[in-house]
């Protein structure tokens, strides 16, 4: 599927920092949206409803699977998550640019349905950062957190199929990197590829 508006796909895993890098890349750039992804993990602490996941029993997440509301899911750490094709689709055919947080799983289907999509893996610098930075955010229980780094060793090898790798080990480069892809997507389509196409006519290079 061919949309106006580029779709950037970050996947890490838990701890890495993703939801932090995305929320501080949004912060700075208005074109910028992240999708809504659906979910029958029960919500932490802080989280809202409609904010970082619409909250679904598994009856009704099978429902929508069944009816292909979602344009991709999987079983992440023994949960349901799934991409939904409103979070989207109107967004993508407007023109502007959407970021899923998804895990690999869910990349390399959103990939071949979206063959511009752009996949960025984040890695941490190091193990023992991984499970610090899990044990700092205090969100999840140990048996938890342990299930996350064992996942993390299968999930990291998964990095090669992705078109970019940002590390992130200090929190500012990491989201300068992400700048840098955004901007070079753009560069290459979208509302750029419209404003270079009206120059190219207007000096009859097309
Ligand atoms: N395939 C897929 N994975 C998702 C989706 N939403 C979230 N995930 C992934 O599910 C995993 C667990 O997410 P979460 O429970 O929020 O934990 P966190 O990564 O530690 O913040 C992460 O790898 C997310 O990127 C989705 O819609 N589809
Ligand atoms: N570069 C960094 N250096 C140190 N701590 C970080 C860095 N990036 C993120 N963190 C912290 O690590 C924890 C996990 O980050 P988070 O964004 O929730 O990860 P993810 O969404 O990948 O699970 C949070 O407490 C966050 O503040």
């Amino acid at each position: 599927m061919d949309t106006p508006g580029n779709l950037f796909v970050v996947a890490a895993p838990s701890g890495a920092g993703k939801s932090s890098l995305v929320k501080a890349l949004l912060e700075l750039d208005s074109h910028l949206a992240v999708s809504i992804s659906h979910t029958t993990r029960p919500p932490r602490g802080q989280e809202v409803e409609g904010r970082e996941y619409h909250f679904i029993e598994e009856p009704t997440f099978r429902d929508m699977v069944m009816e292909g509301a979602f344009f991709e899911w999987a079983e992440v750490h023994g949960n349901l998550y799934g991409t939904s094709r409103i979070a989207i689709e109107q967004r993508l055919q407007d023109g502007e640019d959407v970021v899923l947080e998804i895990d690999w799983q869910g990349a390399l289907q959103i990939k071949r349905l979206f063959p511009n999509a752009v996949l960025i893996f984040i890695l941490p610098p190091s193990w023992d950062e991984l499970l610090q930075r899990l044990q700092r955010r205090g969100e999840d229980p140990p048996p938890v957190i342990e299930t996350r780094m064992a996942n993390a060793r299968l999930e990291v090898a998964q990095a090669k199929h992705f078109d970019y790798v940002v590390i992130n080990a200090v929190f500012e480069t990491a989201l300068f990197d992400l700048k840098a892809i955004v901007h070079a997507q753009r560069l290459k389509y979208s509302r750029l590829r419209r404003s270079k196409a009206a120059v190219f006519r207007a000096l009859h290079l097309d």
